[in-house]
């Protein structure tokens, strides 16, 4: 977005950029001038963790235009009266700029101050199935794919991959679900940007429960409110979801939930980009919590989205036993002071 802060991984990646490692938003893309006015704060303040660069245009006050999608107009209109629609970015319809055409939304990092935004891509398929039918009538290799594949483990591969310098999407993309925690957890995360401004989105082999608790445990710099307030929120859009018509008749491949929080210890947790949302044929509706065979088109968003919850609630048990240990360890060395 023009002015914003794009923290996006290797397929959009300049060569500086193409280190693993947490760096100052100001290394990545912005120059930045101070004293900032409002609107260069709301700027500064807004983050593209994942997607395609250049998805993204500032718009009026608190609000951001994503490129259009036939697709993703179609979920917000059904979106409208559902009963998820207190936990999607609110919608303002289409508008043109430069002769293109754009979804107009809430920007959802408006109301913070200096947020940190974490971006977590749900469910264990991360591809259609139309992809994989369409890769195995017609397999089209990818230079791109493979170097990002050969860039994260250069074994990933196989002998014939390597030799044509190509895979294909949904080959990619299993490889990715595999070595990420989408398919061990149902979820996994793609990037974040912490509140002093480090971006980072080196998080293909973060795989297992424990990892992903570090991670949190490092998002929210161990401030375990926040952590109660995320999970009061997961556990509301859990019910919503249980209760969406929208969410039966969906399959939700490719959406994220957006953690935001800030140092006032407002945090709050969003469902976003419809980009690959599908709506089932009429009378069919989705469990969302088994397991994918082709042809089911289940996604496992609600696996995913319970194995969250249970991480979010190991994070914070460790976090309660730490005050317990603490205010053990504070009344037993008041005891010994007072000895
Ligand atoms: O995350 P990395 O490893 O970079 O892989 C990306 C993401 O999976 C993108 O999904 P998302 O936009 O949800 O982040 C996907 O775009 P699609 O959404 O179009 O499938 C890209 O496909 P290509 O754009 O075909 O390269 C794929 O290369
Ligand atoms: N409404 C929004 N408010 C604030 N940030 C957003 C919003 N929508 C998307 N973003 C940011 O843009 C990134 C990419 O959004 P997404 O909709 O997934 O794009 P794409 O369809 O290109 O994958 C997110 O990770 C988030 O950082």
């Amino acid at each position: 977005m023009e002015g914003g802060i794009q923290c996006l991984k290797s397929r959009n990646r300049d060569p500086e950029e193409a280190a693993p490692v947490s760096k100052p938003w100001w290394k990545l893309k912005t120059l930045v001038h101070w004293p900032f006015s409002a609107t260069q704060r709301r700027k500064l303040n807004w983050v593209q963790l994942a997607g395609h660069k250049g998805n993204f245009k500032a718009a009026d006050e608190g609000t951001i235009l994503k490129k259009f999608s036939e697709n993703e107009m179609q979920c917000f209109e059904k979106l409208k009266g559902d009963a998820l629609l207190s936990f999607v970015p609110g919608y303002h319809g289409v508008v043109e700029k430069d002769g293109e055409s754009f979804l107009h939304m809430t920007d959802l990092l408006a109301n913070f101050d200096l947020p940190s935004v974490m971006d977590c891509k749900m469910g264990i398929r991360t591809y259609l199935e139309e992809e994989l039918v369409r890769a195995r009538e017609r397999p089209k290799p990818r230079e791109d794919l493979y170097k990002k594949m050969v860039e994260v483990d250069s074994e990933g591969p196989t002998p014939q991959e390597h030799s044509q310098c190509g895979v294909t999407k949904p080959r990619y993309m299993q490889w990715r679900e595999s070595m990420s925690s989408t398919n061990t957890l149902g979820f996994r995360i793609e990037g974040i940007k912490k509140c002093d401004g480090t971006c980072r989105t080196d998080f293909k082999k973060t795989r297992s429960k424990q990892d992903v608790i570090l991670v949190f445990r490092d998002f929210v710099g161990g401030n375990f409110n926040i952590i109660k307030s995320y999970l009061r929120r997961l556990t509301e859009i859990q019910q919503a979801l249980k209760m969406s018509e929208f969410f039966k008749q969906h399959e939700v491949i490719g959406s994220s939930l957006l953690f935001i929080h800030d140092h006032t210890g407002n945090a709050q947790v969003w469902i976003i980009d419809f980009g690959k949302t599908t709506a089932l044929p009429e009378g069919q509706t989705l469990n969302h919590d088994i397991p994918w065979q082709e042809g089911n088109r289940e996604d496992g968003y609600l696996w995913g989205l319970e194995n969250l919850i249970h991480t979010l609630e190991s994070v914070s048990s460790e976090g309660s036993s730490e005050e317990t240990f603490c205010s053990v360890s504070n009344s037993q060395s008041t005891e010994t002071d007072g000895q």
